[in-house]
C-alpha cells in the first residue's frame, strides 16, 4: 500500500504504491520508545529508556531524522545525566555514549508524539510512522488506540498511487499561515510549502482568507459566549457549521472520521 523513499528536501517520506481509499487504516504501530506519565521528558529518562531497548529498536531510533534545537539545553541535560551516572555507578561514561545521548534527545523531539490524556503513555516514538512528513492540508490523520496501545493512521481522503502521505504536526487545523509557520520552523526546522502555504496561488490565498475569517468568527463567538449573549442554539450551530464548511473547503474534513474509525 505504501513505501518509504526520498521526498527530496524533506528527507525520507511515505508514498502510496496503490490507490488508498478514504478511511483506510494505513498504519497501526506499537511504540518503539515510550515515556510514561510518571517519567520526566526533561530529565535523563529518555536516554535511560532508550538504553533499555533491544539493539534492533535502538538502531531503528538512531536511523530517524533529527532537527537540532536548543543545543545548549541538550548538552546541559547530557552533562547533568553523565555527572549523576559517574557518582552513582562509578563508571566513566564513554564519549560515544555522551554523543549518542545528545542525538537521542534531538531525535525524540523531532519524532515523538504527545499521547497524554488518560493514557499511561505521555510521549512515544513510532519508528515507521515517524517517516510521515507534515502538510497543513494532510491526507492522513493519526490517533492513539489506548486499548491496543497502537498509533493508527487513517486516510482522510482518497489518495492516488505515488502521492505522498502526510499528517499535520500541528494540533489546530484552522490556524493561519503565520501561526502555523511560527510553530513548525522552531520545532522541526522547515518552511512548509504545501498548497495551503503557497500564498502566491489562488488556492493558497483563498484558503488563507477563509482561515482568517474563521478566526474572526470564532473570536466573536467566544466573546459572545463570555458575555452570555450567545443564547440561541441556532447561532451556535451556525458558527459550528461555518467551521465545518472551512474544513470542507480546505479539503481537510475527515479528522473526525479517523477518530471514529480508530478502534475498527
Ligand atoms: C518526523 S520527521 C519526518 C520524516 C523525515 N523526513 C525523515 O527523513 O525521516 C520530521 C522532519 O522531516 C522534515 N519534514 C517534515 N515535513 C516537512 C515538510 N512539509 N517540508 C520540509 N521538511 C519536512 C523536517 O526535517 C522535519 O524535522
Amino acid at each position: 500500500m505504501y513505501e518509504v523513499r526520498s521526498a527530496g528536501a524533506k528527507g525520507l517520506g511515505v508514498f502510496a504504491t496503490s490507490k488508498i481509499l478514504r478511511g483506510t487504516r494505513i498504519f497501526s504501530e506499537r511504540p518503539t520508545l515510550t515515556i510514561t506519565a510518571k517519567q520526566d521528558i526533561d530529565s535523563g529518562d529518555i536516554y535511560t529508556v532508550f538504553r533499555s531497548l533491544s539493539a534492533v529498536d535502538q538502531a531503528s531510533i538512531l536511523q530517524l531524522s533529527a532537527h537540532v534545537t536548543s543545543p545548549f539545553l541538550r548538552w546541559t541535560h547530557v552533562l547533568w545525566y553523565t555527572t549523576k551516572e559517574l557518582f552513582t555507578s562509578f563508571s566513566i561514561p564513554r564519549v560515544a555514549s555522551i554523543r549518542q545521548h545528545k542525538s537521542v534527545l534531538s531525535i525524540f523531539r523531532t519524532n515523538s508524539f504527545a499521547i497524554g490524556g488518560k493514557s499511561t503513555i505521555q510521549q512515544a516514538i513510532f519508528a515507521r510512522i515517524a517517516r510521515l512528513n507534515h502538510s497543513c492540508v494532510p491526507n492522513c490523520q493519526g490517533n492513539f488506540d489506548e486499548s491496543r496501545l497502537c498509533f493508527n493512521i487513517h486516510s482522510t481522503r482518497d489518495i492516488e498511487p505515488q502521492e505522498e502521505l502526510n499528517i499535520s504536526y500541528l494540533p489546530e487545523h484552522g490556524a493561519t499561515h503565520a501561526s502555523r509557520q511560527a510553530n513548525l520552523t522552531p520545532a522541526y526546522g522547515f518552511e512548509c510549502e504545501c498548497p495551503a502555504c503557497d500564498l502566491s496561488s489562488t488556492r493558497g490565498k483563498d484558503g488563507e482568507a477563509r482561515r482568517k475569517q474563521m478566526q474572526t468568527d470564532l473570536a466573536a463567538f467566544v466573546e459572545r459566549v463570555g458575555k452570555g449573549t450567545e443564547t440561541s442554539p441556532d447561532m451556535e450551530l451556525g458558527t459550528i457549521q461555518k467551521y465545518i464548511q472551512l474544513f470542507e473547503d480546505e479539503g481537510i474534513a475527515g479528522r473526525e472520521l479517523s477518530t471514529i474509525c480508530q478502534n475498527m
